[in-house]
């Protein structure tokens, strides 16, 4: 059966940042997943996990200037010294958290740039993540994103991912396989599932309506059908991996709107 995480960057936005463990926790969540932990020590975080009983099953590396719009540093030539250092930090913070994987963003192609004189420096700079993370215990996972969510973003589908996971060839670099991504990019998400997931290249899944970012019971995704394609698949090749729930509750902000809809979860739970 499918395990659900609480992504706490989306989920309950009517609530402080660290309100929203507990939320997640009553409202029959086992584990969280969030972007980054860096604005709070990690022990605090760690204290909220175990008053919780949470798992931290995900977090992202830092992402150079988010706020000035960088989204990753991975694919950026000129930026490995930043890279590396974000890598160490988040590895320091995942030990604390006991948290298994850490997502490592490409980044924008910048501007005047071709895509494919990135490539070098994005499989560089994986390759030297995956060995830091190994001596760790720790999986490197990356995510291909759409670009109408986020313009120019450099990795955008399953296979461009899998071919470079195969290229690198270090057994804890991973696919982080959103679903909602992968809709809006490629389509024929159940085949896709079907195809990657046996490969052991999967690490972790994230989930969304499709197109608006919301509930998984609202859109053109028919979601029930995939969690049962995930679990078949699960259950014939050994995968025990996460769903994040990623998604924007329809109900914004409203009071408790993420738990009005958290209705397709009850089977779930
Ligand atoms: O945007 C997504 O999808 C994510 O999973 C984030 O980690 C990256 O922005
Ligand atoms: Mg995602």
């Amino acid at each position: 059966m499918p395990r659900f995480a609480a992504n706490l960057s989306m989920l309950y936005p009517e609530l402080d940042f660290l309100a929203r463990f507990e939320a997640a926790a009553r409202d029959g969540f086992q584990a969280v997943e969030y972007l980054f932990p860096y604005a709070y020590p990690a022990q605090e975080l760690a204290a909220l996990l175990k008053a919780n009983r949470l798992q931290q099953v995900l977090f992202n590396a830092p992402p150079g200037d988010w706020d000035g719009g960088e989204r990753g540093l991975a694919c950026l030539p000129g930026r490995e010294k930043e890279f590396r250092e974000g890598v160490v930090t988040a590895l320091t913070y995942a030990q604390a958290l006991e948290c298994p994987r850490i997502h490592v963003m490409a980044g924008l192609v910048p501007a005047g740039q071709e895509r494919a004189d990135l490539g070098g420096t994005y499989v560089a700079n994986l390759r030297w993540a995956a060995q830091e993370a190994a001596r760790r215990g720790i999986d490197v996972l990356m995510e291909p994103i759409n670009t109408r969510d986020i313009p120019g973003f450099f990795l955008n589908r399953q296979d461009q991912a899998h071919e470079i996971v195969q290229q690198i060839g270090a057994p804890n670099l991973k696919v982080q396989m959103d679903l909602y991504h992968c809709q809006v990019v490629e389509g024929d998400v159940a085949m896709k599932i079907r195809k990657y997931l046996p490969t052991g290249r999967v690490g972790h899944f994230q989930i969304a309506g499709v197109p608006e970012r919301h509930e998984p019971d609202v859109g053109e995704v028919n979601y029930e059908y995939l969690f049962q394609v995930i679990d078949q698949v699960s259950q014939q090749c050994g995968w025990s991996g996460w769903v994040g729930c990623e998604y924007k509750p329809r109900l914004g902000a409203s009071p408790d709107g993420t738990s009005q809809g958290l209705r397709w979860f009850q089977r779930w739970r």
